[in-house]
């Protein structure tokens, strides 16, 4: 068993269909090796995660429910029955103080390992459900500080003790002060009557009363199987594994291989030998959904690195990963059909980054689910260039017939291999399917809330800690970047259709809109090149877009203003990006006359069509603050003229889920 103890099992001789899955609701012993006769559970002990099999728990204070509210201890215990599942909303610590759980199909061993939770309500929960210790012994994970706060006896009634606190995530849930309608983001409007949680508590035990507020993820029947014999794949391996999915939109391609990642990343097997198998690798994602990206800046696409962490970090971060970004571009736009050769130039980039490093690990890809059409087009090249080990279709009944899986690829060993194709159901195919059931959030909701999270994140001393600051960037002094000189932006680049823009409709297009700050790269940079001032009429517009391989995204900003006289852009960064810009610009500076014989970089700014949240251009708090103006900056209520091409928040304001609030 390994150290922090979750595993539940059996290897086999390395064949996917040989593989035994022994199920964590049951100790497992060294020794064993296969499912014995004195197992006691019945056959469907042995599926996973299936809620249906869960029984329901009632939360009752005192009785299964214990609050622990002393001076420096805060904290509550959740006592579970044989086979009871919890559904748990907000961000989280478990500590499991006995017994085990399962969730998305993994077993975790009670420890003294703290297992971190992200559930926002955008999303499906997963069930955590109880099972047994894995192993002879059932210890109980108190201190002995804790254990004189608690009647012990009364935690032997339990199969499973939970140990739930809040976590530090400063101000993550004051999101709602600046977007009303994130009000109920992490943790459900309506109170319960069952009031063992407080207020200042970061997470809601979601019982009965609460069934209509949240969606319970369950997978559909034949998920498991495949993320299986996947996890089974994955230990096995001899050379690199790349794993890709296909779907429709909202079909569960995220949900699937965030299921994938937490079982690559936290199941232990027990080999025959006795000795444990865990990965400890580093794994790749590579996240091209730039409408709804899992690691991505929002509508950025890129390829992360995920390093195991010694903390289990489970379920949806909603972009907020401290993980390595190896590459990223700004696509600036959620739909790949706005800009689809941007696109595809972009993947492609990603790709060549992708062969030069020569993985050989394991990455997972996520699509878009634009499959119809062009979309077609961009998935088949996407399959040609990243040459799947293993390719997920979900809903294969939906797919184009002109989805193209070639039969053989060559791997950089020159070594042939067939990709594994899978077909599995989509979650709108499952009963208590989302399609049943109203979506708490739309999909526009999502990205506001995603984009206010980017752009209001704190630095913070520990990497591993989330820090936020929902203050309107509005009531915020501006970074000032110069225009003009070599270490300052040297150009804007719009996508082609409006590349044509003049004057004061390029101040307009710029003022209150979400760019990307970028870096562009050149060799052998003459120092005045493309530098040049802005007027009222010349702005250094770059015509012919810059090729991807040449501009990388470092940061979102909201541009506050351009001041022509001045020569500088006003730009409201993420705090957690302030530091970094200013070191980078300073290193820009320096090296403007070393040798001439190298990469030059220099900023610009990047165009895309991003959404600007309304709220941050008009938020609540400083309503007072317009009052004195005449008209509200970067609002207009007047309509825009036929075929005029004007690109303020008017068009973005009052689409589904941006109401006037
Ligand atoms: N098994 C499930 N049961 C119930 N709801 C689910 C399940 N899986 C996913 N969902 C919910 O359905 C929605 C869509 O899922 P997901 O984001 O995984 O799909 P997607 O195909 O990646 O979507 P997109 O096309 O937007 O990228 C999410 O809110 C998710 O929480």
């Amino acid at each position: 068993m390994s150290n922090n103890g979750e595993l539940v099992y059996l290897s086999s001789d390395g064949e996917d269909s040989d593989s035994m899955l022994l199920d964590a609701s049951k100790p497992v012993s060294r020794e064993q090796t296969c499912i014995t006769d004195d197992y006691e559970g019945d056959s469907s002990e042995l599926e996973h995660n299936d809620s249906n099999n869960s029984k329901v728990f009632n939360p009752i204070s005192g009785i299964n429910v214990f609050r622990i509210n002393e001076r420096e201890l805060e904290f509550t215990l959740i006592g579970l029955k044989e086979k009871q599942g919890i559904h748990i909303s907000g961000v989280f610590d478990i500590q499991i103080i006995k017994g085990g759980v399962v969730y998305n199909g993994v077993h975790y061993n009670a420890s003294k390992d703290k297992i971190s939770f992200s559930h926002p309500l955008t999303d499906a929960i997963p069930e955590i459900k109880s099972s047994f210790h894995a192993g002879w012994d059932d210890p109980l994970y108190l201190t002995v500080k804790q254990k004189k706060l608690i009647d012990i006896q009364v935690l032997e009634n339990f199969v499973c003790v939970l140990k739930i606190s809040s976590v530090n995530v400063d101000s993550l849930l004051d999101i709602s002060r600046l977007y009303p309608d994130a009000s109920s983001l992490w943790k459900p409007k309506i109170n319960s009557s069952f009031n063992s949680s407080s207020s200042s508590d970061t997470f809601c035990i979601l019982d009965r009363i609460y069934e209509d507020e949240f969606i319970s993820q369950n997978n559909p029947i034949g998920w498991q199987e495949v993320i299986d014999n996947l996890f089974v794949a994955f230990k096995n391996q001899e050379y690199d594994m790349r794993v890709m999915v296909i779907g429709g939109k909202n079909s569960g391609k995220s949900t699937i291989l965030r299921t994938l990642l937490e079982t690559f990343m936290n199941k232990t097997l027990l080999n025959e030998d006795g000795t444990t198998f865990k990965s400890q690798e580093d794994i790749l994602y590579m996240d091209l959904d730039p409408g709804q990206p899992e690691y991505s800046d929002p509508e950025c696409i890129s390829l992360t690195q995920i390093n195991p962490t010694p903390v289990s970090r489970l379920g949806q971060r909603l972009g907020q990963h401290c993980h390595q970004k190896l590459q990223q571009f700004y696509y600036g736009s959620p739909s790949p059909q706005d800009e689809p050769s941007l696109y595809m130039e972009q993947i492609s980039e990603i790709m060549k980054y992708f062969e030069e490093r020569e993985c050989m690990g394991t990455t997972l890809l996520n699509l878009p689910g634009w499959i119809k059409g062009f979309g077609m087009t961009i998935v088949n090249n996407v399959v040609r260039l990243f040459k799947p080990t293993h390719v997920i279709c979900i809903d294969s009944s939906r797919l184009d017939a002109e989805l193209e899986i070639q039969n053989e690829f060559t791997n950089a060993f020159q070594v042939k291999y067939e990709p594994k194709i899978y077909n599995v159901d989509s979650i709108f195919s499952h009963s208590t399917s989302p399609q049943n059931s109203q979506p708490k959030f739309h999909a526009p909701q999502i990205r506001t809330i995603k984009m206010l999270l980017s752009l209001h994140r704190l630095q913070s001393s520990n990497p591993m800690d989330t820090q936020y600051d929902f203050t309107p960037l509005l009531a915020r002094k501006p970074l000032q970047i110069s225009y003009g000189d070599s270490a300052g932006i040297r150009g804007i680049q719009f996508y082609e259709e409006y590349s044509d823009l003049k004057g004061d409709d390029i101040k307009g297009a710029l003022e209150g809109t979400i760019v990307s700050l970028g870096l562009r790269r050149t060799w052998n940079d003459d120092k005045n090149k493309n530098v040049h001032n802005i007027t009222r009429d010349a702005y250094p517009v770059i015509k012919p877009r810059i090729k991807s391989v040449n501009l990388s995204h470092y940061s979102l900003a909201l541009v506050h203003s351009v001041d022509i006289e001045n020569q500088v852009i006003n730009l409201y960064l993420p705090k957690i990006n302030e530091d970094k810009v200013r070191a980078k610009t300073k290193e820009i500076k320096n090296s403007v006359n070393e040798n001439e014989d190298e990469w030059k970089y220099s900023w610009v700014i990047i165009r895309g069509k991003s959404d600007t949240p309304f709220c941050e251009l008009y938020p609540k708090e400083l309503i007072g603050m317009f009052n004195k103006y005449e008209t509200v900056p970067y609002i207009s209520t007047t309509r825009r003229k036929k075929y005029e091409h004007v690109w303020k928040v008017r068009k973005n304001v009052q689409r589904r889920g941006q109401s006037m609030k």
